[in-house]
């Protein structure tokens, strides 16, 4: 197995936050004549910045995001779309019909009368609780990520970013790890109906387990999670040997990762792998969960990221030109949460981005330092060389045993 330290010709492209370099118009001009620069679709509206303002655990962390991505002049980049709401035929292409009519139900209800059996059936409780509104609130998510996966679907755009989905954990018939519904599936189930093979990445510190249970015996959906695992870590699923199953066998592939782990070894490692899967399943589009969670300063305190880890692996993706999904998920570190967010649809919209934040409303969030790029921690490492070498094999193994898809055409 050869060495995957790290080597110059790292697998992934290496964007750094640097000093903003404002083009002259000159440049653009050059520069549009020699690439094609890309379409991006961005979801966005007050409303849903309000509905995701509610959702518990993410406070106002909608405001941060989409206020940061605007204190860079960013949306002049991109398409800024109104999304409306999915109805409730369109949640039910996977979500239960029972599931959709209790969330309604309890819509309107004052917080205290949720926690009934019923509720507790539909996976609600006190580590999962619903807010008033919840229904609403997963019609706007769910109907941004749909519509953001239309307009690849009508090639409208080559990428479409909504970074207020993202929602791994949701079931068919039941919320769980405060995801109410899984806009992800939805939305992938939508692209199925123009592209053939899908490849769904997961770079949330959690196993995107919706995701993967929603498509484990399908080999047109590929779905490849990297977290953090370890006992009594939500939601313990994920291992390396947890293949698919059926017609899906060897589609779903976990890179379980342990505390510690920075960027150098997490990029080489989850590119070096993108890499293979490329080679071997050839997808015509792409879905990548972001979820923030696995940052350093967390409160889930475990992974030792900045964003340039997922920077890399979304430069990687995107130096594929195929149409690309980009969503958002857990992150609480708010502010951590934003830098990340906005450096990656920097990336999307390929433009530099000066490393002081700039003067907006939520400034002060981002004390002491005002910097958009984030200080690793000297966090100790639980990840030895050979259990990273080790998992790099059992993955390459597995992978390998996945037909090309001219053999299982
Ligand atoms: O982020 C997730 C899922 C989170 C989750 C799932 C099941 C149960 C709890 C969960 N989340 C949390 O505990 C959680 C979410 C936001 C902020 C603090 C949170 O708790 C703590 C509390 C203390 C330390 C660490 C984490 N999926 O991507
Ligand atoms: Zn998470």
């Amino acid at each position: 197995v050869n060495d995957i330290t790290v080597k110059e010709n790292l697998p992934c492209v290496n964007e750094n936050v640097d000093d903003v370099t404002e083009k002259s118009d000159y440049d653009i001009k050059t520069e549009n004549t020699r690439q094609r620069i890309r379409r991006v679709v961005y979801m966005h509206s007050r409303e849903i910045v309000e509905a995701a303002n509610k959702m518990i655990k993410v406070e106002n962390r909608a405001s941060l995001v989409s206020g940061l991505i605007e204190s860079y002049g960013l949306h002049k980049y991109l398409r800024v779309t109104e999304p409306r709401p999915a109805t409730f035929d369109e949640l039910s292409i996977f979500h239960s019909g029972e599931f959709l009519e209790f969330l309604k139900s309890i819509n309107d209800q004052d917080d205290e009368e949720k926690y009934t059996e019923e509720a507790q059936l539909y996976g609600l409780s006190y580590d999962c609780p619903a807010h008033t509104g919840v229904y609403d609130y997963v019609r706007l998510i769910t109907g941004a990520t749909v519509q953001a996966a239309e307009h690849l679907i009508d090639n409208m755009a080559d990428a479409a970013i909504n970074w207020f989905g993202g929602w791994h954990h949701g079931k068919k018939d039941s919320a769980a790890g405060f995801c109410y519904s899984n806009d992800i599936v939805l939305g992938i189930l939508k692209l199925r109906e123009r592209f053939s093979r899908v490849l769904y990445v997961d770079l949330d510190l959690h196993h995107g387990d919706g995701v993967e249970d929603a498509f484990c015996s399908t080999n047109k959906v590929l779905t490849l999670s990297v977290h953090k695992q370890a006992v009594g870590f939500y939601p313990g699923t994920g291992k390396v040997t947890d293949v698919g199953c059926g017609k899906g066998k060897y589609y779903a592939v976990n890179i379980p990762l342990k505390d510690g782990i920075q960027d150098t070894e997490f990029s080489t490692l989850v590119c070096r792998i993108l890499v293979k899967i490329k080679e071997k399943f050839d997808p015509d589009v792409v879905v990548c969960q972001c979820g923030a969670d696995g940052i350093i300063g967390d409160p889930m305190e475990s992974f030792n990221l900045t964003q340039l880890s997922l920077g890399r692996c979304i430069s990687t993706l995107l130096s594929w030109k195929l149409p690309i999904l980009l969503l958002g998920g857990g992150g609480y570190n708010h502010a951590n949460t934003a830098r990340c967010w906005t450096y990656l649809t920097s990336i999307a919209v390929g433009r530099k981005l000066q490393n002081d934040i700039p003067e907006h409303k939520y400034l002060l969030e981002y004390g002491p330092d005002y910097e958009l790029q984030i200080t690793p921690g000297n966090k100790k490492n639980d990840n030895s060389k050979d259990y990273i070498q080790n998992l790099y094999h059992d993955v390459l193994y597995n992978i390998n045993q996945m037909m090309t898809n001219t053999q299982s055409r």
